[in-house]
């Protein structure tokens, strides 16, 4: 086998099949010879019984047998499933038959002539070759093959195409999923011109497709894109482009390639995500998060442009009480309604943010002046206050809106917030339907307040608060009949405080309920105590304000002072204002009858302000009412006045009702009163408001007037 140009494996197994036997052992000696290891058969059927033991290299095969032909033979082989190479050998110099065994796949055709055994070491070795060859090309095909329906499963799985642009003939290649990605069949358009893909982009994403394809053509540069494109069925796809270049020599782009992904369902997971994050998800406004985002670009830029910005802040008035009465879905629709109406008030570029359960913001960017701002405030406040159809309901409401304004009333968007924030209240304030623009002199206010929010906390437990009584007299007899409980605060620095200065504050704050508690506590313990000490019993009068009344448990909670003080529930008188009932007079109706029912007695204090109708009046389970004392201040000098105190207690003795007025001064007032039928009166004329050391004083001595 030397000087042989081909490797074949030493010791390959040939099947001579061939009825000569002599012709036979010589073929079968030469191969020997050559290394190969030969066996033999001498007919069709002793062939067959060998290949189904041993599977030969290659097959030496004559052409006509005794039992069958050469054709015949392979045709069994074939049957069988095996693919043996073999050469065919004939006694016969025909052409045709050459052709005819070539055409049933033989590898080579010998002639048994005088060079048939020179020849045939060649012939056996250039078949084996091209045997070995041809099975490693199909081993190879069968591996690419494999391969790429790997490929194109991943690619299927992953969504994801893969193309390629030849930028000098324009010829362009798709796989097949790719089709699949843009909803067309495979091969389908035959032809994919990039003009026409370009087409399908949206238009927004083009002219970056186009810079990033023609890059890569001119200056052979890779590049990764997104862009949105639509499908073969009008669907609107967002996919990730990745592209590579090959260049020649000089620099010349000789292929784009690339893949494709489609990104459709991230990206419309991420926007969701970002939704969630960004967005109110009742009226799909911007949330918090988003406006101090907004709010902080919308700086940058005013600073650039040297412009302001401005910003509200929207409290809905009344929103909560809308809440409970029509049920949330009401609300819930009311808030979009107000959404909607303060977006046609707004600019694209403007930022309409929903930030809490009725509270809005809005930031007006680029503003040059602050005339334009009042002017949308006014425009925003119009809207809101026309009525909305909500179930069959019309509903009225109205905002109250504070500004802050970028760069004087702060530098920051959270410093914005807050000042608008507190300028808002300022407006609410001022009942509502009003918008204020903030004010240095507001934060002032603002701190004030907070210190004294702070300090009050700490007055319950550092017992700063005390309690004073002033008298509510018998006219006809000078006898006290009651006492009003009326409380102080011995604030640390600032002295003695009265209620009005800090009631309002106890209220939003909350605070008014323990400190509300510990004032009927003492009241009702103090009026015990003068029990015990012997003197007669008196009314015990404790104001009650707004919150106090709103509290679900408060019947329980008086009850239970009662008891740990021992004073009877005659004795302890309610003061609710005109204005508290009214807020809800239902409601409040109920929880005054359940107080009645208990045995207190109710007076309501400040009559005459609040407005209440007389057929509510005539519901409520009182017992008192008491004339504010501004009617009662004016009544030498104010007719009207006088008129009004008149029909009060006129209208007190027709419903049954005692009747005390307030803030009596001076003796003429107290005739003026007493002759009007009104005995029991409260004022400075008779005491001011003292403490329970001088009220025992003036129990002992009596009191003088
Ligand atoms: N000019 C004038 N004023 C007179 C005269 N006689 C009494 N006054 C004042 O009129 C107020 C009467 O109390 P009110 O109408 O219930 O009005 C009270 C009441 O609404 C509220 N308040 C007082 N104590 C409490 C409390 O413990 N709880 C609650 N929730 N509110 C309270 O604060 C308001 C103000 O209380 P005060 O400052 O103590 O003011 C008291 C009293 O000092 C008079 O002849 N002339």
């Amino acid at each position: 086998m030397t000087g042989s140009p081909y490797t074949i494996k030493a010791g390959s197994t040939i099947l001579i099949i061939e009825d000569d036997i002599a012709f036979a052992e010589l073929t079968s000696g030469t191969l020997q010879e050559h290394g190969f290891k030969a066996i033999g058969a001498t007919s069709g059927q002793e062939a067959m019984e060998l290949l189904s033991a041993t599977i030969p290299s290659l097959i030496i095969l004559d052409y006509s047998l005794p039992d069958m032909t050469g054709i015949a033979i392979l045709e069994q082989i074939a049957d069988r499933g095996l693919s043996v190479p073999f050469i065919m050998v004939t006694g016969r110099d025909d052409a045709l038959l050459a052709v005819q065994m070539m055409k049933t796949g033989a590898c080579d055709y010998l002639l048994k002539d005088t060079s048939f055994l020179d020849r045939l070491p060649a012939a056996v070795l250039r078949t084996l070759h091209d045997a070995e060859t041809r099975e490693r090309l199909l081993r190879a095909e069968e591996s690419l093959r494999q391969s790429e329906t790997r490929l194109a499963r991943a690619q299927k799985i992953a969504r994801m195409g893969s193309w390629e642009w030849n930028p000098l003939t324009g010829e362009t290649y798709w796989s097949d999923e790719l089709y699949r990605i843009f909803g067309f069949t495979p091969g389908e358009p035959h032809q994919v011109e990039m003009e026409w893909f370009i087409n399908l982009i949206n238009e927004a994403d083009r002219p970056a497709f186009k810079k990033a394809i023609t890059n890569a053509a001119r200056q052979c540069q890779s590049f990764s894109l997104i862009y949105r494109i639509k499908s073969c069925n009008g669907d609107e796809l967002v996919v990730n482009s990745q592209a590579e270049v090959e260049c020649d020599s000089e620099g010349r782009a000789q292929l784009v390639s690339g893949t494709t992904l489609d990104i459709t369902a991230r990206i419309r997971a991420e926007n969701e995500i970002q939704q969630l994050i960004n967005y109110d998800t009742l009226t799909s406004l911007p949330n918090r998060t988003l406006l101090n985002d907004r709010l902080r670009h919308a700086i940058a830029q005013a600073l650039r442009d040297r412009q302001m910005v401005g910003v509200l802040f929207l409290d809905l008035d009344r929103f909560k009480g809308i809440n409970e009465t029509l049920g949330h879905r009401a609300g819930d629709k009311l808030l979009k309604t107000i959404a909607k109406r303060l977006k046609a008030c707004v600019r694209e570029t403007d930022t309409l943010a929903r930030i809490g359960g009725d509270e809005f913001a809005v930031v007006l960017m680029g503003v040059s002046n602050e005339e334009v701002i009042t002017a949308i405030t006014k425009k925003i406040l119009g809207l809101i206050s026309e009525p909305i159809c909500i179930n069959g309901h019309e509903i009225y409401t109205t905002g109250s809106i504070g500004i802050a304004v970028y760069p004087m009333d702060g530098e920051d968007g959270p410093t914005l917030l807050k000042h608008a924030d507190q300028a808002m209240y300022q407006a609410k304030e001022r009942d509502g339907n009003n918008f204020q623009f903030f004010s240095s002199e507001m934060n002032i206010k603002v701190l004030e307040r907070m210190m004294l929010e702070n300090s009050m906390r700490k007055a319950l437990e550092r017992e700063d608060l005390f309690l004073l009584y002033q008298p509510q007299v018998d006219t006809r007899t000078g006898e006290i009949t009651g006492l009003e409980a009326l409380l102080r605060w011995r604030h640390p620095d600032m002295g003695v405080i009265v209620p009005d200065k800090f009631i309002y504050l106890a209220e939003e704050t909350g605070l008014i309920i323990p400190i509300g508690e510990w004032v009927l506590r003492t009241a009702c313990f103090q009026a015990k105590a003068w029990q015990q000490q012997g003197f007669p019993p008196m009314r015990m009068a404790v104001n009650l304000s707004a919150k106090q009344f709103a509290q679900k448990d408060l019947s329980g909670t008086i009850a239970a002072i009662l008891l740990e003080s021992g004073l009877d529930p005659d004795w302890l008188e309610l003061e609710i204002t005109e204005s508290t009932i009214m807020k809800d007079p239902d409601s409040n109706t109920r929880m005054l009858q359940k107080l009645k029912d208990m045995g207190i007695s109710l007076a309501i204090d400040d009559f005459g302000t609040g407005y209440s109708s007389l057929s509510y009046l005539k519901h409520f389970p009182i017992n008192r009412l008491k004339i504010d004392r501004m009617f009662v201040r004016d009544i030498a000098i104010n007719p009207d006045d006088a008129a009004i105190v008149e029909i009060i207690i006129s209208m007190a003795h027709t419903l049954k009702l005692s009747v005390t007025a307030e803030g009596v001064e001076t003796r003429p007032l107290m005739e003026f009163l007493a002759s009007r039928n009104c005995v029991e009166m409260q004022g400075y004329l008779f005491s001011r408001p003292v403490t329970a050391e001088e009220i025992t004083t003036i129990l002992e001595n009596g009191l003088k007037y």
